[in-house]
């Protein structure tokens, strides 16, 4: 992080070293029978929450890669050389390290506001000192939405909310108000609305009354073309019923930065829940953007989420690197993805109620680091962010498993799993279930099967059949890290969100990019709009390449 490429580093180069000469021996199989149980002993961590302990603990085992102690240090030398410590503590003290866009990075001060944690970090940052006020307000709101003191129109208590908004201001909602469903309030229903596409819209609208909805515009800029054409449908929708535009202040709330553009809207600012521009879209939802997961859960727990994530923060702020989950998670993914050149990354969640969990970190990701010039302007020489993709277990070992066993592609894979369910049924027997296939599939993938064992199993006479043979071998060797906590609790989600968000930030570093902007969503929202203007008429389409033009006449003719 002080303007070198990634390659440059000495430890980058002893690790390309390490590779050339050492990965063919990288055998899991070899490397678990030379230390034998001593492995997991030496390539594990368990975090503990320090409010609650054994309740919020989380244990990672990343005994199913392919590393030895001898690499692991050098990836903890990459780390130091790249200066991922001071890097993270310029973050956690507001330094403005989204350098393209000149802001501080600090969804870490969303959930600063524990005292009581033991620690609270010293951020000197416009708007640090806002952020108890604006949970103030989001708590008192939630109180009187969820007792039915707040009143529609019609003076009916607020059945159904709506959250409309896309990206980081829909997905992390989204995600994490299906994770804590065992938490919500079942007679509180909740939609989100993100597609400019009408069927979003209108497939949600046919499920609410006007008179016990509550719209919650999310948006941190208030100028997203989706966002704001849904949110203006929404009205109309809501009007066709009230009439009266003075309704809308007792339906419609705002979640933005952009002031001026809330007012224009027509919600008044005492209906808006204000953040900051060091507020990231994909990390917002700590902040006022988690209005719609706090009048789901509840306030108190909406407040446990956070505490989760400030109490990972402390922990990756004060843990030796070598012990720290989310820089851990970060080197071994560099490891594959600049070492082994994996192209991808799966997020594996043995628990149906994070089943939203790899496409929350697909923008949390993708968008963090999926850039190819370093900070200082150069273009890397080597792979950034990788593409992360999943789905909840059993499920995805029912779809896609059998390319990540038998395909040509390595596919690194985090298990994640609780070791108590919440829903104990049938005598703790599908959790048992589930939890086998969880210890299976990475043992599975590591261990494979040989030749020899699938001859034996076939016996003489099925051996003679060569081919059956070969499609039955799993070579094996397909690197795994299996993450392990006690219970899905709003804290402990909290801390797993963190982690990850921190194993971004750390990987940024070490590439040397700006993990905060998002420049590579621009261009496609410019010619959309030039696009939108030419739609009405065919002589109007000029400008494009022939295959654009083809489409856009295509369309035009067709269209009635
Ligand atoms: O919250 P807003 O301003 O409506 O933005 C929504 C999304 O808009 C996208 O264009 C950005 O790439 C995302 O980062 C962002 O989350």
């Amino acid at each position: 992080m002080d303007g070198k490429l990634a390659t440059e580093y000495s430890s980058w180069q002893k690790l390309q070293q390490l590779y050339d000469q050492q990965h063919e021996q990288l055998v899991l199989k070899q490397l678990f029978a030379e230390s034998k149980s001593d492995r997991f002993q030496q390539f594990s961590r368990e975090y503990k929450s320090p409010s609650s302990g054994d309740q919020d603990r989380i244990l990672l085992d990343f005994s199913k890669n392919l590393i030895t102690s001898e690499i692991f240090k050098q990836l903890i030398a990459l780390a130091k050389e790249a200066k991922v410590e001071p890097f993270r503590d310029a973050m956690f003290a507001g330094e403005h390290i989204n350098t393209s866009e000149g802001r501080a990075v600090l969804h870490v001060a969303l959930r600063n506001v524990f005292a009581s944690s033991g620690k609270q970090f010293q951020i000197k940052e416009e708007g640090a000192d806002e952020v108890q006020g604006v949970l103030d307000h989001i708590k008192q709101f939630t109180n009187s939405v969820r007792s039915g003191e707040w009143k529609g129109y019609t003076g009916k208590a607020i059945d159904t909310i709506v959250n409309i908004g896309i990206g980081g201001s829909d997905l992390g909602p989204v995600m994490v108000t299906e994770a804590l469903k065992h938490y919500s309030k079942r007679d509180l229903k909740a939609h989100f609305v993100s597609n400019i596409d009408g069927t979003d819209l209108a497939e949600v609208t046919k499920q609410c009354n006007p008179e016990t909805t509550l719209f919650i515009v999310a948006s941190k800029t208030f100028t997203t073309q989706e966002t704001i054409t849904n949110a203006e449908s929404a009205r109309e929708w809501f009007l066709e019923s009230a009439k009266d535009k003075a309704h809308v202040a007792k339906h419609f709330v705002a979640l933005s930065t952009n002031t001026k553009a809330v007012e224009a809207f027509g919600i008044s600012s005492s209906n808006m829940f204000k953040f900051w521009d060091w507020v990231g879209g994909r990390y917002s939802l700590w902040s006022a953007i988690g209005l719609s997961i706090a009048l789901v859960i509840g306030y108190e727990n909406f407040e446990q989420l956070l505490l989760g994530a400030h109490e990972m923060d402390i922990h990756f702020v004060e843990t030796p690197l070598e012990d720290n989950l989310p820089v851990i998670l970060a080197l071994v993914g560099i490891w594959y993805n600049d070492f082994y050149g994996a192209q991808t990354q799966a997020l594996l969640p043995y628990d149906q109620y994070m089943h939203k969990f790899a496409d929350y970190f697909q923008q949390g990701d993708m968008e963090s680091n999926g850039k190819t010039v370093t900070k200082a302007g150069q273009f890397v020489n080597y792979e950034t962010g990788p593409i992360i993709w999943g789905q909840s277990g059993t499920n995805g070992q029912h779809a896609f498993y059998q390319l990540i066993h038998q395909g040509t592609k390595l596919i690194p894979c985090d298990f994640l799993a609780p070791v108590q369910t919440l829903n104990p049924i049938a005598g703790g027997k599908h959790h048992e279930i589930l939890l086998s296939n969880f210890f299976a599939q990475p043992e599975a993938l590591a261990f494979g099967k040989t030749e020899e064992q699938v001859r034996q199993e076939l016996g003489a006479e099925g051996s003679k059949n060569e081919a059956l043979v070969k499609s039955k071998i799993f070579q094996g060797n397909k690197p795994t890290n299996s993450i392990m906590f006690q219970k899905l609790t709003p804290k402990t989600l909290g801390s797993l969100i963190a982690m990850y968000e921190h194993k971004i930030h750390v990987q940024g570093a070490i590439w040397g990019i700006n993990s905060y902007d998002q420049m590579g969503v621009e261009l496609g929202k410019v010619l959309a709009k030039n696009i939108l203007a030419q739609l009405p008429d065919e002589s109007k389409v000029t400008g494009h390449d022939a295959s654009t033009t083809g489409l856009i006449h295509y369309f035009q003719k067709n269209r009635k």
